[in-house]
């Protein structure tokens, strides 16, 4: 298979929660007992209509209830890395969200084993290597970000870095100073979320006050020249997501997105599938979509898979992200 989707890629903005299909849902709904408001899983599906951030994850945190024990987590993950795999992904730095779960009364240690045990095995059984990225969410207090931090202490040799997400809007990334000084401290690389709804501002603010190494979505820096002229001379990547930028609402359609300006502009932009259960897509079926939406030739596809080794945290495996960048130039479209 040589379809240009398919080229050697990383995906760097991914939550593992957003990988959960309606199948896996009902299927461990019934294994934990768990009774949802849906009838099935159609009845579910057509729930998948957003008006915003906020809209998709009311849904997204209220089917997490289904998740109880290790293997539900790594059942998740599996189930993701298989689908990733096939679609060129050979590489994944994968988000979870540790508070929608210890809220819930699921000790963060369940969490992490069970991800932990499917990213074990996923080299040997998807040929995907992986990082995890544990992020705080936003709209919880940053005294609960830090606790958290706290919490996985015993975990760090399974986590590479820190990301904050959820509600954007209002919750600046200056709010959480103090937990990425100290996630910093104990040599954890650092992202955030800025400009998917929020202002470009936010998107200074998690370089200046966060010290973030890439940002996620950076949609909004299109409205500040000033600010794009610093990403582009700094080199920060941006983890666009364009099929949940239209899902969420933030473009209108995907004819609008900007991800082919934001390339012409020098931009090291990456695209990303976000949260691929509920947005119509894996980061493969998204490469098709901008092909063929915004008119992206293939060897603008490869450009975007290189970005994305550019991108990744393998800089403890440089072997390991030169065979990848081989793979990426060697790569034959039909
Ligand atoms: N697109 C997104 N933005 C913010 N938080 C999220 N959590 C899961 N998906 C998200
Ligand atoms: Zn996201």
């Amino acid at each position: 298979m040589h379809l240009p989707e398919a080229i050697p890629k990383a995906e760097l903005h991914l939550h593992i929660e957003g990988t959960l299909e309606p199948e896996l849902a009902f299927a461990l709904a019934a294994r934990n007992g768990v009774e949802l408001p849906y009838a099935d899983t159609e009845e579910l599906r057509r729930a998948y209509l957003f008006s915003d951030l906020q809209s998709f994850l009311d849904l997204y945190y209220e089917l997490m209830a289904v998740l109880h024990t290790a293997d539900d987590f790594a059942d998740l993950a599996d189930a993701y890395l298989a689908r990733a795999a096939a679609q060129g992904v050979r590489h994944a730095e994968i988000f979870f969200d540790p508070q929608a779960h210890t809220a819930r009364g699921v000790p963060i240690g369940t969490v992490i084993e069970g991800l932990g045990r499917a990213l074990d095995r996923s080299e040997e059984r998807h040929g995907v290597s992986t990082q995890l990225i544990m992020c705080f969410l936003r709209d919880r207090s940053a005294e609960s970000a830090m606790e958290t931090l706290n919490a996985a202490e015993p975990y760090l040799h399974r986590i590479a870095g820190v990301g904050l997400d959820s509600a954007e809007v209002g919750h600046p990334p200056s709010k959480f100073a103090e937990v990425y000084a100290a996630a910093g401290a104990l040599g954890l690389r650092k992202v955030a979320h800025a400009g998917e709804e929020g202002p470009p501002a936010y998107i200074r603010e998690a370089l200046d006050v966060l010290g973030v190494e890439r940002i996620d979505h950076g949609l909004r820096a299109m409205e500040d020249p000033e600010l794009v002229e610093r990403l582009v001379r700094e080199r920060v990547p941006l983890t666009l997501c364009p099929l949940s930028n239209v899902r969420l609402r933030a473009i209108d359609v995907l004819e609008d997105h900007p991800l082919k300006a934001m390339m012409e502009a020098g931009l090291l932009v990456t695209v990303n599938s976000d949260d691929p259960a509920y947005f119509g897509g894996y980061v493969g079926d998204t490469f098709h979509a901008v092909h063929e939406a915004l008119g992206l030739d293939p060897e603008q596809l490869r450009e975007l898979a290189r970005n994305s080794f550019l991108a990744s945290f393998l800089d403890h495996d440089e072997e390991r992200r030169a065979r990848y960048l081989a793979e990426v130039e060697a790569y034959e479209f039909d």
